[in-house]
């Protein structure tokens, strides 16, 4: 597990080319900068910036493998966790930050610009009004309630999309409050970083009832 934040960056770092490092401690930088004009992560976590928010998103790429191609949805932005980490730890990748809310929308394309983030795409709007594509992985960090974010991204799915849900403490607890067809197409696995947290995984298209 990680002791500090000097581990985490270490974690970080063992998964990152040097220009991700470099993007990273840049984002850092920034978001250091920006949370002082709006409220992007808690203040109290500012001081573990990389424990609970850069190696907390960082993660999430050792479920996907390498050689996985299609777009990366992350759901709800906010500061950028997981998505812009995501985009920045594999520049191959296209991903779609969506955020609704004006000020972290502008937040989200300032950094893309700034770290010259080419396979990152901003739907700055309502995740109601994204139109329709096929995403090879899904992740939602704090978005809403289980059954609530499948409603809203289940016509994302296909049968081979891989879901990441970082879901803190009441991961299992929200697996059981899904329908029992859904139930099955999920697990919990421990998170890295804090022992206490799980990640929602799952694999496979969201069929909703009519
Ligand atoms: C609690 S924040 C979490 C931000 C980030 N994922 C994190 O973990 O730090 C939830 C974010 O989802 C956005 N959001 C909520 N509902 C949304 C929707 N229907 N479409 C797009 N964004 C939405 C909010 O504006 C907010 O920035």
């Amino acid at each position: 597990m990680i002791s500090g934040e000097q581990d985490a960056r270490a974690f970080v770092v063992a998964r990152c080319t040097p220009e991700a490092v470099q993007r990273l401690d840049a984002l850092a930088e920034l978001l250091t900068h920006e949370n002082a004009r709006q409220n992007l992560i808690a203040k109290a976590t500012e001081a573990s910036l990389w424990t609970r928010h850069l190696a907390d998103s960082a993660q999430l790429v050792d479920h996907v493998s390498r050689e996985t191609s299609g777009p990366w949805l992350d759901l709800g932005s906010g500061a950028g966790f997981p998505g812009l980490v995501i985009a920045i730890m594999r520049p191959e990748w296209p991903v779609h930050l969506v955020e609704s809310r004006k000020r972290r929308i502008e937040w989200l394309q300032t950094v893309s610009r700034e770290l010259r983030l080419e396979n990152c795409r901003v739907e700055g709007k309502r995740l109601e009004l994204v139109g329709d594509f096929e995403a090879s992985v899904i992740s939602a960090r704090a978005f809403a309630p289980m059954t609530r974010l499948l409603d809203l991204s289940a016509r994302f799915s296909t049968s081979d999309t891989i879901w990441l849900l970082p879901k803190g403490r009441s991961a299992a607890q929200e697996v059981q409050t899904l329908p029992r067809r859904l139930r099955s197409m999920f697990h919990v696995e421990q998170s890295q970083i804090d022992p206490d947290a799980g990640i929602v995984v799952g694999r496979g298209k969201v069929e909703l009832e009519q």
